[in-house]
């Protein structure tokens, strides 16, 4: 079996159990209590920039856990906001749920959207590598866009969609360079809220400055039943055709404790 995952046996109030870091005091998501956030000066007109090249997309694998689209970093770029250096873009993915009312990691006071797109950069500029930088407490930089359920399909996310049949399994991947606009991936506003804590899965490293859009995204009930189809096993598991479908893969709010937690934008 999985050696962790979100179900009843192996999900996150397990984590801690194998994963002591899951424990600490800067995990993420967290619950954005907009009452809480402050907008001080620290970041007024320091917009988020971030700049993609369309082609930077090479490869969807299925990490048992979901999706992930890989990219070429080189030509990417992720400044401002609450960055000191430039970040360059690693991956990006998705977290969802059973059902619309829940998917989202980053809850907005107490509300859940249906699912929640994460890209993941890492600080290129003070460290080597990926994996160096994820071991440090500036070392990546995650952009969280809340998706909610709408009535049409969400185009660029078609191209990712139209790829989910070859990777049901766990391990299976599909080298596709697809041409992605990134724009259509971003809400329009820039606004945002910001706060320093960890990836959201073992090892929950404490290394994630969060930067997490206010303005949603919209994709349809069919993509995402899309997303659910995945399969959490291997093709080689034989298990029953319901079994192991990765319905859900999101981890629940952990508390903010004394971070202070930042908003910028109009
Ligand atoms: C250090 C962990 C890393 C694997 N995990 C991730 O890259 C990751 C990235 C983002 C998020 S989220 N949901 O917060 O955006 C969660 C996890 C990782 C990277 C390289 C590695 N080499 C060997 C092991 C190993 C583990
Ligand atoms: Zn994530």
């Amino acid at each position: 079996s999985l050696d962790w995952g979100y179900t009843d046996d192996n999900g996150p109030s397990t984590w801690a159990e194998k994963y002591p870091l899951a424990a600490g005091a800067r995990q993420s998501p967290v619950d954005i209590d907009t009452s809480k956030a402050t907008s001080d000066n620290s970041l007024v007109d320091r917009e988020i920039d971030w700049s993609y090249p369309s082609n930077c997309s090479y490869r969807i694998v299925n990490t048992g856990y979901g999706w992930r689209v890989d990219t070429y970093g080189d030509d990417t770029a992720l400044s401002g906001g609450p960055l000191s250096e430039v970040y360059k873009l690693e991956q990006f993915h998705c977290h969802w749920g059973a059902t619309n009312d829940e998917g989202s990691e980053h809850t907005v006071d107490g509300k859940s959207y249906a699912a929640e797109l994460h890209l993941v950069h890492w600080n290129s500029e003070k460290y080597s590598s990926f994996k160096e930088a994820a071991s440090q407490p500036d070392g990546l930089a995650v952009l969280g866009v809340f998706m909610e359920i709408g009535n049409a399909d969400n185009a660029e996310l078609e191209k990712i969609i139209s790829l989910i049949p070859k990777i049901i399994h766990k391990g299976q991947d599909s080298q596709a360079s697809f041409d992605l606009d990134f724009g259509s991936l971003l809400p329009e506003s820039k606004h945002y809220w910001t706060y320093l804590g960890s990836l959201t899965t073992p090892p929950c490293n404490e290394c994630v400055i969060w930067t997490v859009f206010k303005e949603p995204i919209t994709i349809s009930e069919r993509q995402l039943e899309v997303f659910r189809s995945l399969k959490s096993v291997g093709e080689e598991d034989a298990i029953e055709p319901e079994e192991g479908k990765l319905v859900k893969n999101y981890r629940p709010p952990l508390p903010l404790g004394n971070r202070v937690l930042r908003e910028c934008g109009p």
